[in-house]
């Protein structure tokens, strides 16, 4: 049975942060965004978690691994670095869907994300270490097929951006309704999901019904372990089995 650590990471107060005294430099801004995600990143991932940047404002990472103390470490570092700080909503649940709902909800509690006084709380209760199982973590690594033979060789790059786009918003949706799951674009043409307990046959489900809706061929591999690093390398893995066997789907378990 997964048991899917998840956190919410919500800049206290950006909205009004990004226009006072006046609106701030678009690049200045996206700048500041990519370097915060990048350094949130690095530092779950070396604790084993993964971090998506979500909307920037709001970041979703799987830190199975990480403790309380991690996280408040990881705010006071951002405190001492950017001009924004960060707060935090942590919870497990069988549902990576129903973690979210639990960490935003003791974000929520403590105060709107515009609440100029609300700053860097931290809520929530991690995994204690002793409950740790290899079965904690469920990752799928979606990939769409020959990508640059079908897109990139072919088309211009804006053109497939909307095609993998196409894709990923199909698949995410289903993903989020059908599995109780979360999906993330990662880049060039993949998608990172974390999963409660699923099988094989969810999986094809789930790739026929984005290639039967938007005519995206899907592949993917999939692991689990006590943390997302741990699943996601086991996913990679079964990833690279699809390519060298042309299958589908690949469990790695
Ligand atoms: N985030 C992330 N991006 C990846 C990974 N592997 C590949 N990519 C990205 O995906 C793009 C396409 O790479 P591939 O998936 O190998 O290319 P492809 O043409 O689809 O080949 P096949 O997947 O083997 O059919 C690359 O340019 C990278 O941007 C990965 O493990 N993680």
């Amino acid at each position: 049975m997964t048991n899917t650590q998840v956190t919410l990471v919500q800049i206290d107060n950006y909205g009004p942060w990004t226009v006072t005294p006046e609106p701030r430099r678009e690049a200045d801004l996206q700048t500041m965004q990519s370097r915060l995600y990048a350094d949130i990143s690095q530092f779950v991932g070396n604790r084993g978690g993964y971090t998506f940047f979500t909307r920037f404002d709001n970041m979703i990472a799987v830190t199975n691994g990480l403790d309380l103390e991690d996280h408040a470490l990881l705010q006071e570092s951002v405190g001492n670095r950017y001009p924004v700080t960060l707060s935090l909503g942590v919870a497990a649940d069988a549902s990576p869907v129903q973690a979210l709902a639990d960490a935003t909800a003791r974000v929520q509690d403590a105060g709107s994300a515009q609440d100029e006084d609300r700053r860097e709380c931290l809520e929530g209760r991690a995994v204690d270490a002793t409950d740790r199982t290899a079965e904690d973590v469920q990752i799928a690594h979606f990939d769409v097929i020959n990508a640059t033979g079908t897109y990139t060789d072919e088309l211009n790059a804006f053109d497939t951006f909307i095609e993998i786009e196409q894709g990923y918003a199909e698949l995410m949706r289903h993903m989020r309704h059908a599995h109780e799951s979360l999906s993330f674009f990662v880049g060039g043409d993949n998608i990172i999901v974390t999963c409660p307990d699923l099988d094989e046959g969810d999986y094809e489900e789930a790739i026929y019904h984005v290639e039967e809706a938007v005519d995206v061929e899907l592949q993917v591999g999939v692991g689990r372990g006590e943390c997302a690093h741990d699943a996601g390398f086991a996913a990679k893995h079964a990833l690279e089995t699809c390519r060298s066997d042309g299958t589908r789907v690949e469990l790695e378990w």
